[in-house]
């Protein structure tokens, strides 16, 4: 492991993944791979998770894509060198904030969309020109293994490497020195990638999960409402990091809402569930009892039926959920919705203030104020106001959790910043070193007073207008007086 860590970074060391071009090709060669092995790629996801090939493809491929394609078009323009702006010390010097790779940076993805969550924060790494090793999840091992297998075959073999293994491994590699550790996955290894990475002093971004609430106001379109929570809910079987965890809502409206969620379920999925191309399965058969376990002593108003060998869970919703079940303890991360009632938007607030911070918040209303008000008294990764999921779609947003759903983000210009280092430059002349005796010893107070003028005085545009017209005017009258004019 250490001698593959290694060579990685001798790679880097040689500057190769740097220039724009570089970074540029190595893009498209990706943008190649996905594209001349788009049906090995979703075979793998497909086996992985009992997915279509349809979906593995609007779920994953597509985002994938999209964000090399944003990449190429905007890598130009953010790799340059951006002035800044001078104080009056600085003046004559040229100062700019340069943007460098961080060096060699370790990705460890999570199994449940395998392909984007190693994939997408790769595109970051290599726009930034980092080099990479990629640690995919073992859960989705055709994914996995498809990805070791399609990498070097487009992409720089030193720069990019992929390591497969399980938890052994994964320890193993993270005992060596990174400049960056990027972890999709859940809280309890974040914390283990965290110390880690403490020992070496590197710099984390960690893309964690937890519960996400979904407040749904008695003033809505509860068709749409459900239709959308269904989706989002239900799709990858619930094993979405921002699928809705539970539901939050007056009492009152559970009976519609479990009766709409019903019709939609069947719309989306068919009379026998099981056999729609679109409900997926749980990844194995630990995760499948965990889910079964949140179940017990719980109201199941609907599905709740399970099929062992095919670890198929049926789109499930529970009424009138205590709080301190287990199904309300830990992230649900399967298909199983829990409704919470509450008499309130203000009691909705204080539920989800008084835990861990989301990675998502819904909020669904007719009413702008309540959506605004909510956003403004909680905190989460992120959210969306009378939808589910669509946040994620959008590059220009930051992508990431806070507090115990994560830190750091990425997706689009974030990703490039998130392996970026954020270099300031200054670069003055070893001329004019008449104007730093102001700053070497020995110290008087005429100097401080000077220091003050240059770091502390504030020129708006018109008083330094003023200045310049005054200066101007000064210049003038000494012409005219000395008979030029
Ligand atoms: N924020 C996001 O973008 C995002 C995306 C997907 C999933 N998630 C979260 O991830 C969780 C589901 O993923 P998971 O954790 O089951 O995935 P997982 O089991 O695939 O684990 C994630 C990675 O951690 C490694 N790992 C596991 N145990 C380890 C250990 N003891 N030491 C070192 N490495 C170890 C695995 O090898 C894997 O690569 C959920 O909580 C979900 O919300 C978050
Ligand atoms: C539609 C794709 C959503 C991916 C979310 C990643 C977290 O699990």
């Amino acid at each position: 492991m250490e001698r593959e860590v290694q060579r990685v970074r001798q790679a880097f060391l040689s500057g190769r993944s740097r220039p724009l071009r570089f970074r540029l090709q190595q893009l498209e060669a990706l943008r190649r791979m996905v594209q001349e092995r788009e049906k090995d790629i979703l075979a793998a996801i497909a086996a992985d998770l009992c997915k279509s090939e349809l979906n593995a493809y609007s779920q994953e491929v597509i985002t994938v894509l999209g964000e090399i394609d944003f990449m190429l078009e905007n890598l130009p323009e953010w790799v340059t060198a951006k002035p800044v702006k001078k104080n009056l010390l600085t003046m004559m010097d040229e100062a700019y904030i340069q943007p460098q790779p961080l060096g060699v940076v370790l990705i460890i993805g999570a199994w449940n969309y395998p392909f984007v969550l190693i994939i997408q924060p790769l595109i970051g790494a290599i726009a930034a020109g980092n080099a990479v090793i990629i640690k995919p999840s073992e859960l989705s091992e055709n994914t996995a293994k498809i990805v070791a297998k399609l990498l070097p075959q487009y992409l720089d073999q030193d720069l990019y490497v992929v390591i497969n293994g399980g938890v052994e491994e994964t320890t193993e590699l993270l005992k060596q020195r990174f400049d960056h550790i990027f972890y999709t996955g859940n809280t309890a290894v974040g914390k283990i990638v965290m110390e880690a990475a403490a020992k070496h002093l590197t710099p984390v971004t960690l893309e964690l999960g937890g519960k996400s609430p979904c407040y749904i106001d008695k003033d809505c379109d509860l068709d749409i409402v459900c239709r959308r929570i269904t989706w989002g809910k239900y799709m990858n079987c619930g094993q979405t990091c921002i699928a809705p965890d539970y539901i939050l809502c007056e009492a009152s409206l559970q009976s519609q809402i479990v009766w709409k969620i019903k019709e939609t379920v069947k719309e989306f999925y068919g009379e026998n569930i099981k056999e729609s191309p679109d409900y997926e399965r749980i990844i194995n058969l630990r995760h499948f009892k965990r889910i079964l376990s949140l179940l017990e002593g719980q109201k199941i108003a609907l599905g709740g039926e399970t099929d062992e060998a095919t670890r198929y869970i049926a789109p499930t919703v529970l009424t009138d959920v205590d709080p301190k079940t287990k199904v309300m303890q830990e992230e649900i991360f399967g298909p199983v919705l829990p409704i919470v009632p509450v008499k309130n938007v203000d009691e909705a607030i204080d539920f989800i203030n008084e835990r861990e911070k989301p990675l998502a918040l819904y909020v669904f209303s007719h009413n702008h104020k309540l959506i605004k008000r909510m956003i403004d008294e909680t905190s989460s990764g992120g959210v969306t106001g009378n939808d589910v999921i669509m946040h994620f779609t959008l590059n220009s947003f930051p992508f990431g959790g806070v507090g115990s759903s994560g830190m750091g983000a990425y997706h689009g210009k974030h990703s490039f910043d998130t392996f970026s280092h954020q270099r300031p430059c200054l670069l003055k002349s070893l001329k004019r070193e008449g104007a730093n005796k102001l700053r070497y010893p020995p110290n008087s107070q005429s100097k401080v007073d000077w220091g003050k003028f240059f770091l502390l005085k504030r020129f708006n545009k018109e008083k330094l207008g003023l200045l310049l017209f005054t200066f101007l005017g000064i210049v003038a009258a000494v012409l005219v007086k000395a008979g030029y004019y």
